[in-house]
């Protein structure tokens, strides 16, 4: 059962008509938002945790700013064993609700996300049945992640001139620079983009090591890890990496605009990939010669998630004056 069993689906891709109009150029949005659990996360968590129950384990402890702790509660119920989640204080009361709905206990602990891991840490290490699920610091999760590229090499028209994506902790990246060497796209340029105050690898590029930042002072809290994914450091020097941040509005912003645009409704941890194009963040580095003038295939990973409503979104719009 735990070989077999459905966790991840394929996704749909979309070229966006509205997207592609604002833009000037063609742009394909790959729906995460369409995941069973939300997001994009349930490709590398749910691989992570159908190894794990492979191998033994009866008890999954995961710490999460959120959707992969939802992801990891929810793989755990399609697995048919425990599951621990240890959010921080910010993690949204309704994910906190759908990961207790998945059967999980939910632990509430610190101010971010590297607190609550803290706690997951303690706990793991004194449950021998346990095993612990990172959220973005893990080969099995970067393997799973990866799974969206290959996705897109059977779906696209041509091979991508540029793939948008969100940078947290960076296993999203990663997975996505795993798939482009499986694919052979190794030269496919990524976008990767955060929003200030949860830019801890725009940080760690810019001084060339690993950075962690002072706290999260972002509304993007599902971007909130304060250090990326040691491999992040990696794969910049294997893969064509832009690294670039907005301010929170803009990703509130992008997210209006992908509601008009597809009726798609997104927390800012993914507006801020889709602000790569509503923020003309792309526009830009073409103007600086960074990106070539003539695209044709631009991919935007709509990579979803929960910590999200209609009425948040609508206080947002309100305090950011949109
Ligand atoms: C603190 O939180 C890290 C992680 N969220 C990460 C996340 C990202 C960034 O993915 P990453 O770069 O962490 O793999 C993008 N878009 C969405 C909707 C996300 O939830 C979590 O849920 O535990």
């Amino acid at each position: 059962m735990a070989e077999s069993v459905q966790l991840h689906i394929a996704t749909p891709l979309l070229e966006s008509i509205p997207l592609t109009k604002r833009a000037g150029f063609p742009v394909f949005v790959k729906c995460e938002n369409a995941q069973p659990s939300g997001s994009f996360k349930i490709r590398g968590i749910g691989h992570r945790c159908r190894k794990a129950v492979l191998s033994g384990c009866k008890h999954i402890i995961s710490s999460s700013g959120g959707n992969a702790g939802y992801a990891a509660a929810y793989a755990a119920r399609q697995l048919g064993v425990k599951a621990t989640i240890v959010v921080p204080e910010t993690t949204a009361q309704n994910v906190r609700n759908r990961m207790s709905d998945a059967g999980a206990q939910v632990i509430v602990h610190g101010k971010v996300w590297d607190e609550a891991n803290d706690r997951a840490q303690d706990m793991i290490a004194k449950d021998k049945e346990a095993i612990g699920i990172h959220p973005f610091d893990h080969p099995d999760v970067w393997a799973g992640h990866a799974t969206l590229v290959e996705e897109l090499a059977n779906e696209l028209p041509q091979k991508p001139d540029l793939i948008i994506t969100s940078v947290g902790g960076g296993g999203l990246l990663c997975g996505i620079a795993e798939g482009l060497d499986r694919v052979g796209w190794q030269d496919v340029p990524v976008l990767a983009m955060e929003t200030v105050g949860a830019d801890c690898f725009n940080k760690s590029v810019e001084a060339g090591k690993s950075v962690t930042l002072p706290a999260i002072t972002s509304v993007a809290k599902c971007l909130g890890a304060l250090t990326p994914a040691a491999k992040c450091m990696e794969c910049i020097k294997d893969h064509k990496i832009y690294s670039e941040v907005i301010p929170d509005k803009e990703a509130i912003r992008a997210c209006l605009m992908l509601l008009d645009d597809h009726c798609i409704l997104v927390e800012p941890a993914c507006g801020a990939a889709l602000a790569g194009i509503y923020a003309r963040v792309i526009h830009r580095l073409q103007e600086e010669k960074k990106l070539q003038s003539d695209l044709k295939c631009v991919v935007a990973i709509v990579c979803g998630g929960y910590s999200i409503s209609l009425e948040e979104l609508l206080k947002f719009k309100k305090d950011f004056n949109l």
